[in-house]
């Protein structure tokens, strides 16, 4: 192949764009993501061996070389992993092949583009090279392939890259860094050393650089550094999760994490184990302080990677945990896995479910000690992880029926008691003696929730109630229907069945004023008999003339109003009128000529204080402005 010139998908131009411009104050990272994609190659090389061992021709040792010319001004991260071939450089070094990082760049606007954290979220890898280069050159060639389809790929980094073919005898890839006049400092042992041992220090694989010695002869008898043909490891060399805990530091474990996540903060918490038994390996799992961008997205898949006995497998292994914990990031690494494991293997390999279990409890257990702790710190951090995922953590409670208790209990709410962080727990130690249900209503906003007339009765006594405003509590309520053996109960739905908590007494006027009022009623129950199942004379009203409410196994106005939202069809369920008998402008209905329209506008006020539409609010006006214009 000649040389070719080819250009670069739209969306890397973006990226290369945003690196080089907004991730100028942290260059050095890219040395940590050319080395971390040579040591994935390398990954790669061991495990496609596994199956074909002539891959590894006659160098079966990997490893990362890290090297400088000063005088060329030229940075090579070398690597006899697999390689590419020409194919692969033109797709895997022009394009973004990962799905969800072209929509997120679309969906950026100038202001995000420049936050270095959002754009970290999904690791800039290769091109990050720019940031110190103002050419990048790889020579590199598959493993297995012969010598002459070795391929030279070279980049400006601004809207084009060349392809040729050359002839490369060493399998695995150099990518080569033509250093900006102003990045020389990178042309130091020392320096290079420094952030290879920060950043990789758990690779496994060693990153070796050539060894230094001084030599008092050399420039002109004033004494040098001068390098030797030996090469020497700078990392650890040693996998972080397989090493003790107790020989971790804390920054170990945060770079680590900052490695695999491509996260800037650090995470919230972690827990690494040994876990023998059954099963048998290690975890070491983390919880990001922010949701990433495509969290909603339920088909991303997981963060965890697998390895076998130290050795790459997959990264996302979704089998890994559950759905719901999509957001965990880490590694796990399996004892007894084949290491020829697949993902639909993986599906239903009994080991692979021990672990998820595993994995999920230990999970739970990092939560719940934040959760539980004694100290505001913990309780700060819990409240700050509730509000990035406590959405997706409430998708458990379907998923995950053997830890439904333990779920429901991490779960927090808004009440009419706090705005925020209320635990079904802290409900229940605060409810009213003789209260048998955990009273809830759901809602678009806190401000709809807490005006909701249904709420009147419950504030005048004292009663606490949930209010329920994230689109998936409808969800929620239709898997979590108990907690401590009480259950949880809408106020806007069914009778208004206060139980012991309503006296004798209570119960006796409302069952006179239901009698006295029964011929209105009747009347009403006429005037409205095609908007409503029923009209009925009820105590949960304090303030308020009347509310709508639905039927006890009716879907909720506010779920049919979602539904609605999102294109799907509702069923058609009329609601129930509530009428408070007490209300002045109840008592005016009796005998008053403008009977039909002022039952119209009861109505039609319930419906709009519980947050609904109507369905034709020209003739609400109308029958207001007749009401209000007449003397
Ligand atoms: N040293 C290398 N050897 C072989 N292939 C490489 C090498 N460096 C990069 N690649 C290929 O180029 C692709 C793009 O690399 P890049 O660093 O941009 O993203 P990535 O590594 O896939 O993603 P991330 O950086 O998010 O892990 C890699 O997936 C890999 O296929």
């Amino acid at each position: 192949m000649s040389k070719q010139t080819h250009s670069f998908q739209a969306e890397v131009k973006q990226i290369l764009h945003l690196v080089t411009h907004s991730l100028y104050s942290n260059k050095e990272i890219f040395l940590r993501e050319l080395v971390s994609n040579a040591s994935d190659a390398c990954d790669k090389l061991r495990y496609e061996a596994l199956d074909k061992p002539e891959l590894l021709e006659d160098a079966p040792n990997l490893d990362v070389r890290v090297f400088f010319d000063a005088e060329a001004k030229t940075l090579t991260i070398r690597d006899n992993g697999i390689g590419m071939s020409a194919e692969e450089a033109a797709a895997h070094l022009g394009t973004i092949a990962k799905s969800g990082t072209r929509e997120f760049m679309a969906k950026l606007d100038g202001e995000q583009k420049k936050d270095a954290n959002l754009i970290g979220q999904f690791g800039v890898g290769f091109y990050s090279g720019f940031i110190v280069a103002d050419r990048m050159t790889v020579e590199t060639r598959r493993a297995g392939l012969p010598a002459e389809q070795g391929v030279r790929w070279s980049s400006e980094g601004t809207g084009e890259f060349e392809l040729e073919t050359i002839t490369r005898p060493e399998r695995g890839t150099d990518v080569i860094l033509h250093l900006r006049d102003e990045e020389v400092e990178y042309l130091s042992t020392w320096k290079l050393k420094s952030i290879i041992s920060k950043y990789s220090d758990h690779l496994s694989l060693p990153v070796l650089m050539q060894q230094e010695v001084w030599d008092a002869e050399a420039n002109e008898g004033k004494g040098a550094q001068v390098k030797k043909d030996e090469w020497e490891p700078v990392n650890k060399a040693q996998a972080l999760w397989a090493r003790a805990k107790s020989e971790v530091t804390d920054a170990e474990y945060q770079e680590f994490y900052k490695q695999i996540s491509y996260d800037q903060e650090a995470p919230l918490a972690y827990t690494h184990n040994r876990v023998e038994g059954r099963s048998e390996y290690t975890q070491l799992l983390y919880i990001p302080k922010k949701a990433p961008f495509d969290l909603w997205n339920r088909d991303k898949r997981g963060g965890v990677k697998l390895y076998v006995k130290r050795v790459f497998i997959m990264d996302d292994a979704e089998a890994l945990m559950p759905t719901y914990l999509r957001f965990v990031k880490g590694v796990i690494d399996s004892a007894d896995l084949p290491l020829n494991v697949s993902r639909e293997l993986l599906q239903e390999s009994r080991d692979v479910k021990a672990i998820r279990e595993g994995c999920t409890k230990r999970v739970l257990s990092m939560l719940e000690s934040l959760a539980d702790s004694d100290s505001a710190d913990d309780k700060a951090k819990y409240a700050d992880f509730w509000k990035e995922f406590g959405g997706v953590l409430k998708e458990g409670i379907g998923e995950d029926f053997a830890n439904r208790e333990r779920l429901s209990k991490l779960y927090r709410f808004a009440s009419t008691h706090a705005d925020e962080g209320v635990s079904l727990a802290d409900y229940v130690s605060r409810m009213k003696e003789g209260q048998e249900a955990i009273y809830v209503i759901t809602a678009d906003s806190l401000a709809a929730a807490k005006s909701s007339p249904q709420l009147e009765i419950f504030k005048k006594k004292g009663i606490e109630v949930l209010l329920l405003i994230d689109r998936v509590d409808e969800w929620l309520l239709s898997h979590l229907y108990e907690f401590d053996g009480h259950p949880l109960q809408s106020v806007a739905k069914g009778a208004v069945d206060l139980g012991k908590l309503q006296d004798e007494e209570e119960k006796k006027k409302a069952e006179e004023a239901a009698e006295a009022f029964k011929p209105v009623l009747d009347k009403l129950k006429e005037a409205l008999k095609d908007r409503a199942k029923d009209v009925r004379v009820t105590t949960r009203l304090v303030d308020s003339p009347a509310c709508v409410v639905v039927e006890e196994g009716d879907m909720s106005a506010h779920l049919a109003r979602m539904l609605k939202q999102a294109g799907q069809d509702a069923p058609k369920a009329k609601p129930i009128l509530e009428i408070n008998a007490e209300h002045a402008l109840v008592k005016r209905l009796d005998g008053d000529a403008r009977f039909d329209d002022l039952a119209h506008i009861l109505f039609d006020q319930a419906l709009l204080a519980e947050g609904g539409q109507l369905e034709d609010p020209a003739a609400y006006v109308r029958r207001v402005t007749a009401l209000l214009t007449c003397d």
